[in-house]
Formats: C-alpha cells, sequence, structure tokens
C-alpha cells in the first residue's frame, strides 16, 4: 500500500547548519503520528519540506505516492498544513478566509463542509467577525480550519497548541480525533508529550537533526519500564526532611518534592510508617508510572551521553 508520507535519505542544511540529516520515515495511511524533539531539532523543517515549502539538499519526499517537487500540485492537495506561525490575512472574516481558501483548491460549493469546520470548531460566533478582530487562539482556531477546507487525507498540524487555552485544545482534538477515525492520516509536532502519548500510534523523536527513535507509543513506554522496572513516589513533606535510611532510593528532589524510587506497591506501606515513626507529616503524594515524558527524557540524555 502506497504510505501517507514516504521520506528518505533527506538532508537540509543552511549554510553551515546541518538541520536534517539522512532522513528515512514512512507514515502509514490511517496513522497518527508525532514528530518529537527538543528546540531547534528540526521538526519544523522537515514539515516545510514535506509540504514543499522548502527544498531538501538531498533526498525525496512523496504524500499519498506524489513526488513533492516534481508532483507538487497534486502532492499540495492531499495535505492541509497547520503552519506555527499565526499568518492570516486581515481582510476578511473568518468564513471570507474559508471560501477563498477552498477557491485556491478549486473548490466552489464547500459551504457546508465549511459550517461543519466551523461547528466542530467552536467558531460559529465568530464566522462573520474580520480576522483582524480575533484573539490568537481564535486565530490558530481559523488556520486549522483553512488546513481542512479541501479535506485533506493527509494532516500536519505543526504545535497547534502551543499558548492556547484548555477549551481550545479539547475542541481541537475532539475534531481531529474524529478526522483520524475518519482515516484522514495526522502528523502532530507538539512539546506537549502527555498530547502526544493520548493521541498518537507512533513517535518520531529527533535531535540534532536526526531521528534518534521511531516506535509505538507504547513499546517506548513499555520498554523504558522494562529497562527500568519499578515506580517512583512523589513526596514534599513537613517539615522538609527525608530520613536517613530513605536517602537510597532518592532519585531527584525538584521544586521542594522528593522522588523516590520503589520496587513495587508493597514498599509503600513500610515508607509511610517510617515518616510517621519520625512526625514527618505528608503535604503532597502522587506514584508516577513511566510515561512518554520519561522515555524522552532518558532518550535525549542517553543521546547526549552519546554524542560527548
Ligand atoms: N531559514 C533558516 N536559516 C538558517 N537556519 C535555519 C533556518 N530554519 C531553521 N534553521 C535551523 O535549523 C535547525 C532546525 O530548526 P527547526 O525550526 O526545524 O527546529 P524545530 O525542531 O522545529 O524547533 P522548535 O521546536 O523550536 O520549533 C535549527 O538549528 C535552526 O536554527
Amino acid at each position: 500500500m502506497i504510505p501517507a508520507i514516504e521520506v528518505k535519505q533527506v538532508y537540509k542544511h543552511f549554510d553551515t547548519v546541518c538541520a536534517l540529516s539522512d532522513i528515512h520515515l514512512e507514515i502509514k495511511k490511517g496513522e497518527f503520528f508525532a514528530l518529537l524533539g527538543p528546540n531547534g531539532a528540526g521538526k519544523t523543517t522537515l514539515i516545510s519540506i514535506i509540504s514543499g515549502l522548502s527544498l531538501a539538499s538531498a533526498g525525496t519526499v512523496s504524500v499519498m505516492g506524489y513526488d513533492v517537487v516534481t508532483e507538487y500540485r497534486e502532492a499540495r492537495r492531499m495535505l492541509g498544513v497547520v503552519p506555527q506561525e499565526l499568518v492570516f490575512d486581515p481582510f476578511f472574516t473568518v468564513r471570507e478566509a474559508l471560501v477563498i481558501q477552498s477557491g485556491y483548491y478549486g473548490i466552489k460549493h464547500n459551504h457546508d463542509w465549511i459550517d461543519t469546520i466551523i461547528h466542530n470548531l467552536d467558531l460559529t460566533d465568530k464566522a462573520n467577525t474580520n480576522m483582524r478582530a480575533l484573539s490568537g487562539g481564535m486565530k490558530r482556531r481559523v488556520l486549522v480550519a483553512q488546513a481542512l477546507v479541501h479535506k485533506p487525507p493527509v494532516i500536519i498540524l505543526d504545535e497547534p497548541t502551543a499558548g492556547v487555552d484548555v477549551e481550545l485544545r479539547q475542541t481541537l482534538w475532539n475534531f481531529i480525533k474524529q478526522l483520524n477515525q475518519d482515516g484522514h492520516t495526522i502528523v502532530l509536532t507538539t512539546h506537549y508529550l502527555e498530547e502526544a502519548e493520548a493521541l498518537c500510534h507512533r513517535v518520531a523523536m529527533l535531535k540534532q537533526g536526526k531521528i534518534v527513535t521511531l516506535d509505538s507509543v507504547q513499546n517506548l513506554i513499555s520498554h523504558t519500564a522494562h529497562d527500568n522496572p519499578g515506580y517512583s513516589v512523589r513526596l514534599r513533606l513537613s517539615p522538609d526532611i527525608l530520613p536517613p535510611k530513605l536517602e537510597k532510593q532518592v532519585i531527584s528532589c525538584v521544586d521542594g518534592c522528593y522522588i523516590l524510587k520503589i520496587e513495587d506497591y508493597f514498599q509503600i506501606e513500610p515508607l509511610l510508617a517510617l515518616l510517621r515513626e519520625t512526625n514527618i507529616q505528608i503535604l503532597e503524594m502522587q506514584l508516577l508510572q513511566p510515561d512518554l515524558e520519561e522515555v524522552f527524557v532518558n532518550i535525549m540524555r542517553k543521546n547526549e551521553l552519546e554524542l560527548k
């Protein structure tokens, strides 16, 4: 089957900066895929190349089987891209902007779909408002709407929830999840790892222009749990002193909280008993299980040690 996105041996250089190096990636139709990585890892550069907005220095990219350079128009029709930056035309209302965007794709009678998008992104009240009068969060909703006017089979969202409120996140993800269930392929970049964990099937982690990990969320978390079995407990104590007997279990001490390693649940009761005996009160307690954030931190740290 033709993949939704295929990236083969892609390199991108900006003068002396190597932003992408030997990238291979195959994203299947219908996947919900995340591109993760620290600032400057190369996520936006890769998205720009997939979108045909930037040329790779070497390598090839196709979207739904169409080469993004030699078959640019066909590839572009297959894609809806929500950019990171808030770019908008200040002269039109939300609805006008969506009608004009439909026109770019040669779609004339798109009102039903435009109404559906407006409704699902909770933009109904703002449909006749001028773009320049919208708040940042509302403008971001319109950017998402614009990317969807031509019902693209592949949707790319570059940090769509950066700096937006909880309500928009929920509205946006509910709609995007629905589109994914309807068969659209979704590619997402985000710094909110809990979003990637909750939504995505597979993730690729980029570091300094290279893919350092590519696997399913489930595999990544279970490998981390296997390499580092057990749980950890986060404790805020009063007074802020840890009994010496517990010191060997300390993993870290952040923001006045101790993170302690425990092998299993049965170690919780002796820990509580020891705190009771030493008259130390528990102000906060949380049991932590391996998550995508821990996987990400471990992989980035491991990779840093290997680079040294
Ligand atoms: N137009 C450009 N000219 C020169 N260097 C660039 C250009 N665009 C990106 N870079 C460099 O390429 C590297 C990758 O940048 P990119 O924006 O793709 O990272 P990113 O993973 O999207 O980061 P962020 O999470 O901050 O958005 C960085 O070192 C960046 O400085």
